[in-house]
């Protein structure tokens, strides 16, 4: 197997900042590609071991370009995810005045994130979206904008200059990231995992959303990300994408996936994994009575009752 990471490039981009964190990327050749899909599909095409992108912001919620590859192509799986604060330059060729500035670009995701700053400095400048944020500084090095919001990071790879930094609407705007590779068993539990799944509900009724979260919730599970993705049949049809706190190997996750894959009409697994939070003060103890001891115990209370020995 190739011993390289794809990530979304090119070099420069806070994706690859991300990745740089991970300490399996120093023993990896590190390849950019032009896009998410082209990333995922080089590992899809087995050309690297892994990919490593962006797939939520805590700005705007799921990057939909991300979620869509991991619910609808060929199937991949998650091993592990990075937070990165972010907060962003404005780059421009040198010797650019705020007031020369007349188009701007960056990722779509980066707009939530800088839209106020923009309307207060500004507000005439025409947006266009760049493939990622540090493919809108190699744009503005070619000429074809006049300025980028970027990391600052990125100025000197392109031969800018940061007009203004520390650029964030929102106070600790993180970015989420994750390392995905084909599927394979996932990581042992580490006691902080979180597992992803895409869930398709089997059929339109009252109460539908809440039968399936109903599987998470009864056994203790809490979640960490839903977000619903058009299955692309119709208004009104969608699928949904959860991160529920736990591992598969958990007996409670063990349960809950057994339940949904009984009332849903498909269910896509796409990793257990540590948590990037895991030793911080957001990672809760599992409920007492969700324990693997109490699953063991409660399922053998059961058997003994079948068998007419409680
Ligand atoms: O990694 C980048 O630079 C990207 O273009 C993706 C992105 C977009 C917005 C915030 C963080 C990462």
């Amino acid at each position: 197997m190739p011993a390289s990471y794809a990530y979304l490039g090119p070099e420069g981009t806070f994706t690859e900042v991300a990745l740089r964190t991970l300490p399996e990327a120093a023993t990896r050749e590190l390849i950019p590609y032009v896009s998410v899909q082209s990333a995922l599909d080089a590992v899809r095409a087995g050309e690297a071991e892994a990919a490593f992108v962006p797939i939520e912001n805590s700005v705007e919620g799921g990057i939909t370009t991300t979620l869509d590859e991991l619910v609808a192509g060929a199937p991949l799986m998650i091993y592990r995810e990075v937070l990165l604060s972010i907060t962003f330059a404005l780059l421009v060729r040198p010797g650019t005045k705020l007031s020369d500035i007349k188009t701007v670009t960056a990722h779509p995701a980066a707009q939530p994130q800088v839209r106020n700053w923009l309307k207060a400095h500004l507000p005439d400048a025409l947006w266009e979206s760049a493939a990622s944020n540090a493919d809108g500084a190699r744009l503005v090095q070619e000429g074809r904008y006049d300025a980028a919001f970027a990391g600052e990071f990125a100025a000197a790879r392109y031969g800018l200059q940061a007009l203004e930094t520390g650029i964030h609407d929102a106070e600790n705007a993180q970015t989420r990231f994750v390392l995905v590779g084909r599927p394979a068993r996932p990581a042992a539990p580490t006691g902080a995992d979180k597992t992803s799944v895409v869930l398709w509900q089997r059929d339109d009724h009252p109460g539908g959303l809440r039968d399936l979260l109903g599987e998470f919730a009864s056994r203790g599970i809490n979640l960490m990300l839903l977000q619903s993705r058009p299955t692309g049949a119709g208004i009104g049809n969608y699928c949904f994408c959860i991160d529920a706190e736990g591992h598969i190997a958990d007996r409670r996750m063990t349960e809950a996936l057994r339940g949904l894959k009984r009332i849903c009409l498909q269910v896509r697994y796409l990793g257990s994994y540590p948590r990037a939070d895991a030793g911080t003060a957001d990672v809760r103890a599992p409920l007492p009575w969700t324990s693997d001891e109490e699953f063991v115990a409660a399922a053998d209370w059961v058997a003994r009752c079948q068998d007419g020995r409680f």
